[in-house]
């Protein structure tokens, strides 16, 4: 069906035409056509000076040949107008019902943004899922330098990254990680330099602010992140979990709180998101002031993980096919939520409402809205549907 502008665009062309034909019709066209009149009837004077005639006379052969193409260039370029109109909304239309589907099935979700770093692997694991190891096994992927600046690096690519739809983080090796590394410390506060203790204060907190955001990228990645860790959590690594969307673990695995034992207040986030995961302001509190181990048991029924696995291969397993079915849904409808979700998190129920509604008075007008819709109507799932990329 042609738009309001495109019905426009055409008919707009109408007075032009009648014109051109006018200036186009031979005049044994318009004789036959009389004669036509007459045989019915109807008496009429055969009238052969037409206004083609009459411009001639008046004008010359030559100024009316100029106007007849003046007019024949303006009909065509109005007529192409309304045609490329044509064109660029069938063509959006043919994009997200079919065109989209073959461009996309070439592709098939694969990520090609290089990911090379020294701590971390990040690897191809489903479609749009992408698989993001710590990967100093030896060292029990404890965080040295290279890992708090790469963390970021990585999840700022993943973030920009259409074709990586979800994230699974896991550690390579025999643990998750032993937090952080206590022989590269010494980056934190003793590389700090400054003229006076205000200025190395002022520069520690800068690096500070700078470890922190290590963590700051998982939630700020719109992409869910599902950790799944095995082994010891330790320290630094439960602030890493505690910005993660989900939580998996294994049976042998444990948390621990360990800052105070090592003579610090945890700073990267343990301390302001886990009382919000698990609601319990008290078991929080006795974990970071005793930095005792939880266990897989208590992390579960605390509400810090919210599955268990018998082992590390079975879990990968698990995460994989819950990070694929996440993929396969509309990248605007996941990302948004997890967006939301976030900003929910940290204000009131009032203020979270509000901006949701200002979020969807422009995300409701989603072409994802009608194509999961339809798929629901017609029985299918968001993995039939083909979403434009995000
Ligand atoms: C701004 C500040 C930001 C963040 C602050 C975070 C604070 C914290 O993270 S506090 C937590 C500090 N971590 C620890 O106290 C854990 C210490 N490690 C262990 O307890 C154990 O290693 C283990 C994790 C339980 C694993 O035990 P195991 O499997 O027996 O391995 P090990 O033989 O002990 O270690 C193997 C290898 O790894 C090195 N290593 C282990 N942990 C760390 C670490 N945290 N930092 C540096 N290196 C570590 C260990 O030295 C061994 O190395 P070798 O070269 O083979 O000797």
């Amino acid at each position: 069906m042609l738009s309001g502008r495109s019905r426009k665009g055409i008919w707009s062309c109408a007075p032009l035409v009648e014109e051109w034909a006018c200036l186009g019709r031979s005049q044994a066209d318009r004789v036959s056509s009389l004669k036509r009149n007459k045989e019915a009837g109807r008496k009429r004077r055969v009238r052969l000076a037409g206004p083609r005639e009459r411009c001639v006379k008046k004008n010359g052969p030559e100024a009316v040949r100029t106007k007849f193409k003046a007019v024949t260039v303006a009909v065509l370029q109005r007529i192409s107008v309304a045609m490329a109109q044509l064109i660029r909304r069938n063509l959006r239309f043919s994009k997200a019902f079919s065109l989209s589907f073959r461009m996309m099935a070439s592709h098939q979700g694969k990520s090609d943004v290089p990911h090379t770093y020294e701590t971390l692997k990040v690897t191809q694991a489903r479609d749009k899922v992408l698989h993001v190891e710590l990967n100093r096994p030896e060292k029990r992927n404890a965080m040295n330098q290279a890992f708090w600046r790469e963390m970021v690096e990585c999840f700022n690519k993943i973030a920009q990254d259409s074709d990586c739809h979800a994230v699974v983080l896991s550690g390579a090796g025999k643990v998750f990680t032993a937090g952080i590394d206590l022989m590269d410390m010494g980056g934190v506060t003793l590389q700090q330099s400054g003229d006076d203790p205000a200025r190395i204060a002022w520069n520690v907190r800068k690096k500070i602010l700078e470890y922190q955001e290590t963590f700051n990228v998982l939630e700020k990645c719109p992409k869910p992140v599902i950790v799944a860790f095995h082994g010891a959590c330790i320290g630094g690594g439960v602030d890493l979990i505690t910005a993660c969307d989900i939580r998996y673990c294994t049976q042998d695995a444990f948390i621990q709180v360990k800052e105070v034992d090592i003579g610090l207040a945890a700073d990267v986030g343990t301390l302001q998101r886990l009382p919000r995961i698990i609601g319990n302001q008290s078991l929080v509190n006795e974990l970071t002031f005793t930095a005792r181990k939880m266990m897989s048991e208590e992390a579960q029924s605390s509400g810090l993980v919210s599955r268990v696995f018998e082992n590390k291969e079975a879990m990968l397993e698990g995460a994989f096919e819950v990070a694929s079915e996440i993929a396969s849904k509309s990248p605007l409808a996941v990302q948004g939520s997890k967006v939301n979700l976030v900003y929910s998190r940290n204000h009131s129920v009032p203020e979270g409402l509000n901006y949701m509604a200002t979020w969807n008075m422009s995300m409701l007008q989603t072409e994802d809205l009608m194509k999961s819709a339809m798929a629901a109507m017609e029985k299918k799932t968001p993995r039939d549907v083909v979403y434009s990329k995000l």
